[in-house]
């Protein structure tokens, strides 16, 4: 059986995400994102289980900055979750000032705890299990938790449902260290982070490589490499798998053209995208274009 990392306690979304990724396997609770992969570059762990996007809230930071640093690891699966929230109380609460959870779930719901807990005041907590915990521990008021963490925790289930944006999605990946890659599906997902060098026009370059290449740019996020201010990193995510010529090919030009350029893994992707193929970027095309030079340099034709 394999040991799962996932970023808990019990009842966070992302242990849902891991029971999904990886059933029937030993689910081990980390603390925080960075612990979940910590646990697999140690060996304590096969694999990790952790969140690296939300719809209403964009990019898990924690996810992106740890995944760039130390040693390397790759995404190998992907998962899709629905995210709407409970929120929970303990037991006999009749007046509510403090609304704990994680900040990307606060974010989610600030609307409705306006409009519901009005003068509430919210606070972040590691995760939405972690704010179950806190409110059981008697440190806050209310939880806003996902539905399952009211099966985990001894408190009482105030509001079901809730959500500022219907259909708001998060997407988990399952990570382990490099090793043999997910077969390629026909609808893949790339991942990379380069840091591009610091002059005109460099992120436009980067994204040119993929541009005429005609590969999809499926995500883009920014981070600072915290080194010198105004330095960034690029997180790239796009359709593709690097066993595919053109996407080998446009991975071979970033590596040219950036100071540093990590691969975070090729993955069937969960969104039911297709991959779109622009004239002139099929696999065959950039097959039948690599032969042709060949056999220029042979002299069989010109
Ligand atoms: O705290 C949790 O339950 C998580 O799994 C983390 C997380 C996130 O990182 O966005 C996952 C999904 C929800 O969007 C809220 C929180």
């Amino acid at each position: 059986m394999s040991r799962i990392a996932y970023f808990g306690p019990q009842g966070t979304f992302t242990e849902q995400a891991a029971r999904r990724l990886a059933p029937g396997e030993e689910l081990i609770p980390a603390e925080t994102i960075p612990a979940a992969l910590a646990a697999v570059r140690s060996g304590a762990a096969d694999a990790a289980c952790v969140p690296i996007e939300n719809s209403v809230e964009g990019a898990v930071t924690a996810t992106l900055d740890s995944l760039s640093e130390a040693e390397p690891l790759i995404a190998v699966a992907e998962v899709l979750l629905p995210v709407h929230f409970s929120v929970l109380t303990r037991p006999g609460t009749t007046e509510i000032r403090t609304v704990a959870s994680h900040p990307h779930a606060l974010a989610q719901v600030r609307h409705w705890v306006e409009a519901n807990l009005p003068g509430a005041r919210p606070v972040a907590t590691s995760s939405t299990a972690a704010a179950a915990v806190a409110v059981d521990a008697g440190d806050f008021d209310a939880a806003v938790t996902a539905p399952v963490a009211a099966e985990h925790y001894p408190l009482e289930v105030l509001a079901t449902e809730v959500a500022d944006v219907r259909d708001a999605k998060t997407r988990f990946l399952l990570v382990r260290a490099p090793g043999e890659l997910p077969e390629p599906t026909g609808a893949d997902r790339t991942s990379i982070v380069a840091a591009a060098t610091n002059r005109t026009g460099a992120l436009a370059e980067l994204l040119t490589e993929l541009a005429v290449r005609g590969i999809n740019l499926t995500k883009l996020d920014a981070r600072p490499t915290r080194n010198n201010f105004g330095e960034y990193r690029f997180f790239l995510d796009f359709e593709g798998h690097v066993t595919e010529p053109r996407i080998g090919d446009v991975l071979a030009a970033l590596r040219r053209r950036c100071r540093n350029v990590r691969f975070l893994g090729s993955h069937p992707r969960a969104d039911n995208g297709t991959t779109e193929i622009e004239p002139g970027a099929a696999n065959e095309d950039f097959t039948d274009a690599i032969a042709w030079v060949e056999s220029v340099r042979k002299g069989a034709q010109a």
